[in-house]
């Protein structure tokens, strides 16, 4: 599938960066435009793709210091210059946008879903959110941003796809190497998604393509994507457990919103050199997927990869309702009212939170 990334804010200019550097070095080439958008100019210094600075008229180049209601005022009064910015990159090629941020912040957390809405207005193409929720231990600002944020997001793009920064940080990191573990682990799945999207031929009928993406995405709402993977036998006949085995390990290990399995609909892409791929062994990771989501609609197909190793990567769609989903906006909620703030009490309920799905 091929994709234009807008990151907003520090996150996601980094996490933008990080995911057109996996696709370039692949050799993918479904990433076919990435700008950062950042009120800060120290964190556009750091990156080696496009960018824009905003709101210089706000905040002079400095930040908006986890103000996410300033962030999303921004992003509107800059709208047009940042479309503008947009218009050359955003081809008739490309079949999807996805603006990527972190969520607990200011800039990438107001801006995003005000962005995600005004790219609705202009473009006929699936616009997605790439959004990173806070770690458990971020302080309340930041679960707080990222509860409302994660409101409006899923409200305003045709699809939020979320990954928790606890999902791959390693006990012993530090921030820094959490960011980037996490940051890596969003590049390969993410990318390894865009470029399954874009294949050619696969074992028999079964390659997946950029439509079975996005209609595993178009029921809107809350998405998750994880990935696992494992050596595998030569002779694609002894590989029917391994595929099984690693999408297990995907789906009850490994996703970006753990332990919400339950979907509307998913997608399981295998990849994999396609002599060590079995066409069984798909098709039975693919009703166990079935069996362990509730879900009717899962679909299924191949990635060929030149590699030892099969992979099975999922995406889950319609995952708002989870437990996990809950509960953090629950946390979220109690960060708000621990800072005073003035939130509409009905702000982080759960009823409101399905009400828009
Ligand atoms: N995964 C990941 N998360 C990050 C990274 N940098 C920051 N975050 C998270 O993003 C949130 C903060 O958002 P930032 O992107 O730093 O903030 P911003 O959008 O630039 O907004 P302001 O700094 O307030 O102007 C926090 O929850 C951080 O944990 C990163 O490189 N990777």
């Amino acid at each position: 599938m091929k994709v234009v990334l807008i990151g907003v804010g520090q996150a996601g200019g980094k996490v933008t960066q990080s995911l057109a550097q996996f696709d370039y070095d692949m050799g993918f080439n479904a990433v076919r435009g990435a700008l950062a958008v950042n009120t800060a100019r120290a964190d556009l210094q750091n990156l080696d793709i496009d960018t824009a600075l905003i709101g210089q008229d706000r905040v002079k180049g400095h930040g908006v210091g986890g103000d996410n209601e300033l962030g999303a005022q921004i992003m509107q009064e800059n709208a047009t210059e940042v479309l503008d910015e947009l218009d050359g990159r955003i081809t008739t090629e490309a079949e999807a946008i996805v603006v990527v941020a972190g969520l607990g912040g200011g800039t990438g957390s107001g801006g995003a879903p005000m962005l995600a809405r005004e790219l609705k207005r202009i473009y006929e193409k699936p616009v997605y959110v790439l959004g990173i929720l806070p770690g458990r231990d971020e302080g309340g600002l930041y679960q707080a941003n990222a509860g409302r944020s994660l409101k409006t997001a899923a409200r305003e793009a045709d699809s939020l796809l979320l990954v928790d920064n606890d999902a791959w940080r390693g006990s012993g990191d530090s921030v820094a190497a959490g960011f980037e573990r996490v940051n890596d682990a969003i590049s390969q799945r993410v990318g390894l998604l865009f470029a399954s999207g874009e294949a050619v031929e696969g074992v028999g009928e079964s390659v997946v393509d950029s439509s079975e993406i996005i209609n595993t995405l178009r029921g809107g709402g809350i998405a998750s994507i994880g990935y696992a993977s494992a050596e595998a036998s030569e002779d694609a006949g002894e590989n029917v457990n391994t595929i099984t085995s690693v999408t297990r390990n995907a789906l009850l290990t490994s996703m970006s919103l753990p332990n919400a399995v339950k979907a509307d609909s998913a997608l399981l892409v295998v990849a994999g050199d396609p002599e060590r791929l079995s066409r069984k062994g798909i098709e039975r990771a693919r009703r166990w997927v079935e069996d362990e989501t509730g879900s009717m609609e899962v679909r299924g197909g191949d990635f060929p990869l030149g590699s030892d190793k099969v992979a099975s990567l999922i995406v889950l769609s319609g995952v708002e309702r989870s437990k996990r989903v809950n509960e953090f906006m629950d946390r979220a909620k109690e960060a708000a009212n621990s800072q005073g703030a003035t939130t509409d009490p009905d702000e982080f309920t759960n009823d409101e939170l399905d009400g828009l799905f």
